[in-house]
C-alpha cells in the first residue's frame, strides 16, 4: 500500500540515504545494532541510530530539513567511533563512511542551493 506522500523533499533524501548505504557495503549502520550480539553496546552509546531508523522516519516525514537528516547521519558515525576502539575494523569503517558520506551531503547541499 503506498501509504508514503511523495514529496520532493522525501524523494531527495531516500536518494540521498540509498547513496549513503551504498558506502556501508558491509551493511554494518544498516541495522539498530543487537543488544544480543553487543550486550553492553546502550551502556555506552545513548542516541542509537542506523540507516533503517533514518529511512523510517523520511516515510514518516520525520525531517524538516537537511540539517536534521545530516545530524541522524553524523549520529551513526559518532556512535561508531565512540563504542569501538580505534585500531577496530567498525571503528575504520566509520572514518570511511564519514569521509565519502561527507562528500555526498556537501554535494547534495550544493545542489539543493543551486536548485532553491
Ligand atoms: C553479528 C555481530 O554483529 C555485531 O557485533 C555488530 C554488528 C553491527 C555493528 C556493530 C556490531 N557495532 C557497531 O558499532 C555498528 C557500527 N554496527
Amino acid at each position: 500500500v503506498l501509504e508514503v506522500q511523495l514529496t520532493p523533499f522525501n524523494i531527495l533524501l531516500r536518494a540521498v540515504l540509498d547513496q549513503l548505504q551504498e558506502k556501508d557495503q558491509a551493511k554494518i549502520f544498516a541495522q539498530p545494532v543487537s543488544i544480543i550480539e553487543v550486550p553492553d553496546y546502550f551502556d555506552h552509546i545513548k542516541n542509537p541510530m542506523d540507516f533503517s531508523t533514518m529511512r523510517k522516519r523520511i516515510d514518516a516525514h520525520g525531517y524538516k530539513s537537511l540539517e536534521e537528516f545530516e545530524a541522524d547521519f553524523n549520529q551513526i558515525i559518532f556512535n561508531c567511533m565512540k563504542y569501538n576502539a580505534k585500531d577496530t575494523f567498525f571503528h575504520k569503517a566509520g572514518l570511511r563512511l564519514q569521509d565519502q558520506g561527507g562528500a555526498i551531503l556537501r554535494k547534495t547541499r550544493r545542489d539543493a542551493e543551486r536548485i532553491g
